[in-house]
């Protein structure tokens, strides 16, 4: 039996009972909710992982919804717990979801949320700080500078990779990764090969590689080149410079192991800001002994929050504790989110048409719009309309919230 959970909470009197499971940066998520008629119950636990049996305790015999955090396994028990607690919605304050099942919430009749788009930019940058730091060995450099062992230029020190002119392979170009191939393209003037399930048309619409490739050339630069690979085989013996941005399923699991090390690039750089599991670690951490030019940059782990024993030792590996999404604005945003997502479904509101847009979400100088950003198993749970969002009716607008309809129908 699980020991009783500290908790704080806010607007004690509230209709619906909401439990984050975490403390949640900012304060605008809270306000959202007890602003709608929510008892808020944040876990103050000091333990860094939340147990099932500690979650369920949290949930007790009433809860509405719950915002939860991508190291917590919702499965099965969790959701069946929530269901007989009276609860219809879930929300991971994350974008992944690998660490719910979905199909268990929705035989449960209880939404799931996500938190797409308000982290795209802040894990492409740390993906692309990765990249860097790993191509010019900035925190082996980092370490000897601290150690004392600098005693002058030399011609030999630290020498790395040169980004400008190489390629970069971006392996899922969805959000993030279409994000940080424009970073590295537009920024550093490297050449494009991805590959992903499906074509890029984000990536393919706005990378504007034609026009910079133009750009460069009457400026007497080398134009930056870009293409679709068939295979990710092509990208893995192409690129100079390659970022794994997919999502964690069964196609994506150890996407990167043994055979496919053997064909990249003996000094190529590895990123990983996706999930652990995408790569066998195992299998990394001897091509790193025997290849001290190949080198990686990883903010997530086969087994986190552990690391495969030897990868600690490697001086050819920059490692991070999962930050990729660790912005202010970022992490209130993932926040506001996932806490929109519970109350959304909680009140009945529809689900947000397009959840690659949800900054009406974050702007905190107006009311969000009356909707949850992001449900993803909404279809299966059949209680939300083909297309989504209804347009907003001037009577349910000002019903919620009063006097903003402008900002909501424009
Ligand atoms: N390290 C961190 O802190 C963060 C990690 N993530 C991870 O990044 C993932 C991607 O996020 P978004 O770009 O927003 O998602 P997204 O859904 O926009 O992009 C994922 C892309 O992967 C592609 N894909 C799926 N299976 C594939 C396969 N077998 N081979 C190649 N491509 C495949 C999809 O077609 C899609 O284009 C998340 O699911 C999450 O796990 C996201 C944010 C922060
Ligand atoms: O949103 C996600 O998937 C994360 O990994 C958070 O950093």
């Amino acid at each position: 039996m699980a020991t009783p959970i500290s908790i704080e909470v806010w607007n004690p009197s509230g209709k619906y009972r909401v439990i984050s499971t975490k403390p949640m940066p900012g304060t605008r998520w809270i306000k959202l909710l007890t602003d709608q008629d929510c008892r808020v119950e944040i876990c103050t636990e000091k333990k860094t992982i939340l147990s099932v049996e500690d979650i369920i305790a949290l949930i007790g015999t009433k809860c509405d919804g719950v915002i939860g955090q991508l190291t917590e396994d919702w499965g099965e028990v969790l959701f069946s717990a929530l269901k007989k607690a009276g609860g219809t919605a879930f929300s991971n304050m994350a974008v992944g979801y690998n660490n719910v099942d979905v199909d268990a919430a929705t035989k449960y009749g209880i939404a799931v949320g996500n938190t797409p788009g308000v982290l795209t930019e802040t894990t492409a940058e740390l993906a692309a700080s990765l990249s860097l730091s790993a191509a010019r060995r900035i925190v082996e450099a980092d370490q000897f500078m601290r150690a004392g062992l600098y005693e002058g230029w030399l011609p030999n020190l630290f020498v790395g990779n040169l980004l400008k002119g190489q390629t970069v392979g971006v392996i899922g170009a969805g959000r993030i990764g279409s994000a940080y191939a424009r970073m590295m393209v537009e920024g550093f003037k490297m050449n494009l090969i991805y590959y992903d399930l499906y074509q890029s048309t984000r990536l393919e619409k706005y990378l504007p590689i034609i026009a910079y490739g133009q750009f460069l050339k009457a400026n007497g630069e080398q134009p930056v080149t870009w293409k679709r690979a068939a295979t990710m085989e092509d990208v893995l013996r192409e690129a100079d410079v390659i970022s794994l941005h997919p999502i964690l399923d069964k196609t994506t699991y150890h996407l990167i192991n043994k055979e496919r090390l053997a064909i990249m690039k003996k000094e190529a750089v590895l990123v990983n800001c996706s999930r652990g599991p995408v790569i066998n670690e195992v299998d990394l951490v001897e091509h790193l002994r025997v290849n001290p030019m190949f080198r990686v940059g990883l903010d997530v782990f086969e087994d986190e929050p552990y690391m495969k024993p030897g990868l600690a030792e490697m001086k050819n590996a920059v490692v991070v504790p999962h930050i990729a999404s660790a912005s202010k604005w970022t992490r209130e945003g993932m926040a506001t989110l996932a806490a929109l997502n519970v109350l959304g479904k909680i009140k009945g509101y529809p689900v947000w048409a397009n959840p690659n847009q949800v900054e009406p979400f974050l702007d905190e100088n107006s009311v969000p719009p009356p909707a949850s950003p992001s449900l993803v198993n909404a279809k299966k749970l059949g209680t939300f309309p083909d297309s989504l969002i209804r347009p907003p009716s001037a009577d349910f607008i000002c019903d919620i919230y009063g006097t903003n309809l402008a900002l909501i129908t424009n």
